[in-house]
């Protein structure tokens, strides 16, 4: 049986879609789910969450929103969503993100991977693993930190491929040149443009 990897990708792709374009960020979507152990297709998984970039007020990210989200069903503001993640013996939780979580962000907020290191805080089992569609490009932040936070903080990433031309394009939709954009996040520096 195929892994359901692609499909979740897919599933945060159209999640990021919703996302009001901006020049300042990249429009992305994040899922998040329970999975039970020794599942690989993901038959038992339990969808608990989603988010995309700036659905809720303010200067939101995706994977922040999943979270608030989640935490305003459970009556708690997003910084205590650790307290109401499930952590039942036997499953796992486990987050698609179409963008590998942010390091740092220009604007100073709490970095994605910062957000998901804390649902581990008082020796809760938190997120497991994180699967992304695409690195983070060099656009704002140059090099991308947030897997090596994320490994620091114990969480296992993974990057699903096959997507990352679409992603990238819904991500950089409102940035001045996507096009260009686009063919540099994919290492085509240089290329000259399309003749249409
Ligand atoms: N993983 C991820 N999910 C998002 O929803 C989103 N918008 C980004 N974007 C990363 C990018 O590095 C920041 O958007 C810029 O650094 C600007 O920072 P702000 O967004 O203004 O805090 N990354
Ligand atoms: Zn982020």
């Amino acid at each position: 049986n195929p892994s359901p990897h692609s499909a979740y990708i897919q599933k945060c792709i159209s999640l990021a879609e919703q996302s009001p374009p901006r020049p300042t960020n990249f429009r992305v979507g994040a899922l998040l789910l329970s999975r039970k152990d020794d599942d690989p297709t993901g038959s038992n998984d339990q969808i608990l969450s989603t988010g995309y970039t700036m659905e809720l007020a303010g200067n939101t990210h995706a994977e922040q929103c999943c979270f608030a989200n989640f935490a305003a069903v459970h009556n708690v503001p997003e910084d205590q969503v650790a307290s109401v993640l499930p952590g039942e013996p036997g499953r796992k939780l486990v987050m698609y993100v179409t963008m590998e979580p942010c390091g740092k962000r220009l604007s100073g907020n709490a970095p994605c991977a910062q957000r998901i290191a804390r649902t581990r805080e008082g020796g809760r089992p938190g997120i497991h693993k994180v699967y992304f569609g695409v690195k983070e490009p060099e656009t704002f932040v140059g090099e991308s930190e947030g897997c090596r936070m994320l490994s620091e903080a114990g969480i296992e990433w993974e990057h699903v491929g096959g997507s990352e031309r679409e992603i990238l394009t819904v991500a950089v939709a409102g940035h001045e040149d996507p096009e260009a954009e686009v063919r540099v996040a994919l290492g085509e520096k240089g290329k000259e443009k399309e003749t249409n």
